[in-house]
């Protein structure tokens, strides 16, 4: 069995080193603290589970890392440290990207910095709804692994899945990083009408609306519609705008409640892609000529510019027209 290698050791690095394990593949994890390791044999950002004997951990790339060797490799760093992670990447198995969001200025999404940087090596996506913790526990749950390589794709679902971790596979490449992308910028959105205390019709209503400007954005962009209507798309929009683990929820709750966002993000615990995702979506959008009133006004919200209270008045007095 080849050996899956996964780069950071961040939440969701760890629950897919968790899972990889579960595969029965040897696995390596590279982390730039391996001495953080906890007594228990857990890592610092998931300190109730400790990795399995099978996985070894160092910040390195295992010797073997070519793809003779190597089955794969899970690149699960925040998008901002992709590119920078990309450049010190050795090894030419295939690479799966399992960030979800936009770089800030150069507009791009994870397969196409690995295209800037590595254009020699495979790619694919994963994204989909899964909180980490729940993932590291072997809970039930479904995502999606996309590559324009059809049979890549089915290759890494079957090396990566389990029966509690099923993965469908995709080509749609442009609809699973633009769900996994919008989805935490809508989510911001959904955190701050609770946390403004807005009731659960106005959070329904926001994320409905979010998720049609989701699809507008998909049309402009390549994606398809099944796409945004799955895994990748609604389904990670549903769980990310309703569970209080999502930290893109709890950014927004916490916008919401009246903090800043340095207050906010201070106490997080992790990162929260939407907040530079959210300027990079509404960039694109307006670049593409799509209509994005939700995204614009959590952008402008993280951006300082507007406060809670004026993007939802903004929002309201939106003429509402045909429904579209
Ligand atoms: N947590 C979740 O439930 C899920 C997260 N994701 C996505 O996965 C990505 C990673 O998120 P997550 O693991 O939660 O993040 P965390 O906040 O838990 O961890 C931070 C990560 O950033 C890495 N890192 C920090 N600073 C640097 C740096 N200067 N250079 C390179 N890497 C750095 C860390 O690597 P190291 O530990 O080696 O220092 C670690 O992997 C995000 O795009 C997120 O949207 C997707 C699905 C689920
Ligand atoms: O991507 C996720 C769930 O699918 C994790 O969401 P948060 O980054 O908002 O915690």
């Amino acid at each position: 069995m080849k050996q899956i290698v996964v780069i950071g050791a961040g939440s969701w690095g760890l629950a897919l080193t968790l899972q990889a394990a579960r595969t029965g593949a040897p696995v390596h994890l590279r982390a730039r603290n391996p001495a953080s390791r906890l007594p228990n044999g857990a890592m610092p950002r998931l300190p109730a589970h400790p990795l399995p004997a099978q996985v070894t951990v160092s910040n390195d790339m295992p010797e073997n890392a070519g793809p003779e060797n190597t089955g794969m490799v899970l690149v699960a760093v925040p998008t901002q440290y992709l590119r920078s992670t990309l450049t010190q990447l050795e090894t030419t198995a295939p690479v799966v990207l399992c960030c979800k969001g936009i770089e800030p200025h150069s507009l791009r999404f994870p397969l196409d910095i690995l295209h800037d940087i590595r254009p020699d090596l495979t790619g694919a996506v994963l994204s989909g709804p899964n909180f980490a913790h729940e993932i590291a526990a072997g809970l039930p749950a479904a995502s999606v692994i996309a590559s324009k390589e059809p049979a890549l794709a089915r290759t890494l679902a079957d090396r990566l899945g389990t029966l509690t971790f099923r993965l469908y596979d995709s080509t749609d490449t442009a609809g699973v990083q633009l769900g996994g992308a919008a989805k935490n910028v809508i989510a911001i959105a959904a955190g701050a009408t609770i946390g403004a205390g807005l009731g659960e019709n106005a959070r329904a209503a926001l994320v409905t609306r979010g998720l049609t400007e989701i699809g507008r954005l998909a049309a402009a962009t390549g994606g398809l519609p099944a796409t945004i209507a799955g895994l990748a798309g609604m389904g990670d929009l549903l769980l990310t705008c309703t569970g209080e683990a999502s930290r893109n929820f709890r950014t927004g709750a916490a916008l919401g409640s009246g903090l800043t966002l340095n207050e906010t993000l201070a106490t997080l615990g992790g990162v929260a892609e939407g907040v530079p995702t959210a300027g990079a979506l509404a960039e694109l959008a307006h670049r593409k000529n799509v209509s994005v009133p939700v995204i614009d006004s959590v952008a402008s919200l993280v951006a300082g510019e507007l406060t809670v209270k004026d993007a939802i008045a903004r929002l309201l007095a939106r003429p509402a027209g045909t429904e579209a």
